[in-house]
């Protein structure tokens, strides 16, 4: 069985970061504090419908200092994409003035606008089969359930993309079952709070190395035990399962002169 590797590096302030190459979706939740220095390195910028409203309002008040609508021409969307019942006018007339691509897809009322974003990803020219954009979606958490359950669907109708749901808080990745698992954590970052949750389906037998409370061929299900507030020891988690397993892990506060040091 092969060995799927996990790093969370595009969370290491500039300078501090090997070359990796993701797409960043902005979703319509609080932007968190750590979203320019996402945005400087990202391959593509997509905003999901109301995700713009938030890029619009939101991402100037981490420069309190500068001019409001130079931030604004900074931080250009490349494409708006969902079904365009929660971005603003003024927003909307805004970037389309930038430039910005806008896909509306009203028409579609059986997906997300998270859907609809990574699909438009998966079917850039910037993925190619050898080298896979992965994915990082911020304000996938907190708020609305049905949102954040939606957030989590998409995890298990793309297994084989890597895509990671961010918020302020933590951060949530698929761990396919098809794979064991090499998680490697860099603690100024990340920890010490994770968890580990069959949330499709139970798991008769998973085992950990690298957890404060390891698992042995232990089985999970709702209903059971699912490993949650579990504590992270070193640098490297193992995993293995025979389930699809939700991996979280808790983000640590960053120096914010540090977070919105982008280049
Ligand atoms: N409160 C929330 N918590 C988590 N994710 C959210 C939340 N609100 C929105 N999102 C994410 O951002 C995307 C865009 O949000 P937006 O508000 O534009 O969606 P929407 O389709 O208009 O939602 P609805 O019509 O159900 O209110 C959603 O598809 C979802 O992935
Ligand atoms: C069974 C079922 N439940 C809910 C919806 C509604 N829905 C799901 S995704 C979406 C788009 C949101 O931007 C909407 C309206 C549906 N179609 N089918």
């Amino acid at each position: 069985m092969e060995v799927m590797s996990h790093s969370s590096s595009f969370l290491l302030p500039a300078g501090e970061t090997s070359a990796k190459r993701y797409a960043l979706i902005v979703l319509n939740q609080n932007i968190p504090c750590f979203t320019p220095l996402l945005w400087e390195h990202a391959k593509l910028r997509l905003c999901a419908d109301g995700g713009a409203n938030r890029i619009y309002d939101e991402l100037p008040l981490f420069f309190p200092r500068e001019d409001a609508l130079l931030i604004r021409n900074r931080y250009k969307p490349d494409v708006i994409k969902g079904d365009m019942d929660s971005i603003r006018p003024d927003v909307l007339h805004f970037y389309l003035s930038l430039g910005t691509k806008v896909i509306d897809e009203s028409h579609d009322q059986d997906t997300t606008d998270l859907d609809k974003c990574i699909l438009f990803i998966r079917d850039s020219p910037l993925n190619q089969e050898s080298s896979k954009l992965q994915i990082l979606a911020t304000g996938a958490l907190g708020g609305r359930f049905d949102h954040e359950a939606g957030n989590l669907n998409v995890l298990y109708r793309y297994p084989d993309t890597r895509i990671t749901l961010l918020s302020d808080d933590c951060l949530i990745q698929l761990l396919p079952k098809t794979h064991r698992h090499e998680i490697h954590i860099q603690p100024s970052l990340l920890g010490p709070h994770c968890g580990l949750i069959p949330i499709g389906a139970p798991s008769a037998k998973t085992t950990t190395t690298g957890l404060q409370w390891d698992l042995t061929d232990t089985e999970m299900r709702f209903g059971g035990l699912v490993s949650t507030s579990n504590l992270v020891k070193g640098e490297k988690i193992t995993v293995k399962s025979d389930s699809d397993l939700l991996w979280t892990i808790s983000i640590k506060k960053q120096d914010s002169n540090k977070t919105l040091r982008s280049g």
